[in-house]
């Protein structure tokens, strides 16, 4: 296959350059998608626009739209905020920090002989200018700021875009079906939306 020549990007803005460039074409290069993420350092007043926290869970804050191709957003994670565990929708999910730290715990898929609940596969903490990426074939996860002092700060690629995924119960299995909502979008609060009851975020476990 073709190798794209790729270079660092310097700034948020060149590295959403990059990625329009990199999913132009119909396949997905993980490994460089992966590294050019890794490669753009973080500053933070590049992202600032983007970064709005809540009080009580995480939040989505939708950046880039990727010309139809992926979904590019800043997730802002409080002092013990954290996903339930979940699926990704049979997309890629390209996850980056940009400030402080997340720990993201993998689970293998439930089976019907579930006993003792999910079982917990392995577990890393990512630390700043990281990368991780999963997808469903790879199994479930969930991601949690466990930090009481620090907040932390996130960068997703998501391909294709989706907007409902599906959360598990760790003791029985059982799935949720959950849309996905932002909180801003291109740096300007969404607004308030009814009957959003159900949500991916989870405090304190
Ligand atoms: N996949 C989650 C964030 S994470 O916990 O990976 C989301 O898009 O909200
Ligand atoms: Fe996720």
């Amino acid at each position: 296959m073709e190798q794209t020549e790729v270079m660092k990007p310097d700034t948020l803005e060149d590295l959403i350059k990059t990625l329009h460039k990199l999913f132009e074409s119909d396949s997905v290069n993980v490994e460089e998608v992966q590294s050019i993420m890794e490669s753009y350092e973080s500053k933070p007043h590049e992202w600032m626009k983007y970064a709005k926290f809540d009080q009580y869970r995480y939040t989505r804050n939708l950046v880039n739209e990727g010309n139809g191709k992926f979904n590019l957003m800043i997730l802002c994670w409080g002092e013990g905020h954290g996903s339930s565990i979940h699926d990704h929708t049979d997309s890629h999910c390209f996850l980056k920090l940009l400030q402080g730290q997340l720990k993201e715990t993998l689970f293998d898929w439930p089976d019907r002989t579930l006993q003792g609940g999910m079982l917990q596969r392995s577990q890393q903490v990512l630390l700043e200018n990281q990368c991780a990426y999963i997808n469903d074939s790879l199994g479930l996860h969930r991601v949690e700021n466990v930090s009481h002092t620090e907040t932390a700060v996130s960068l997703h690629l998501y391909s294709p875009p989706f907007q409902t995924c599906r959360t598990f119960d760790q003791r029985t299995g059982h799935h949720n079906s959950v849309k996905m909502t932002f909180w801003s979008k291109f740096g300007e609060r969404t607004p308030y939306v009814k009957g959003n009851t159900r949500h991916l975020s989870a405090l304190n476990h």
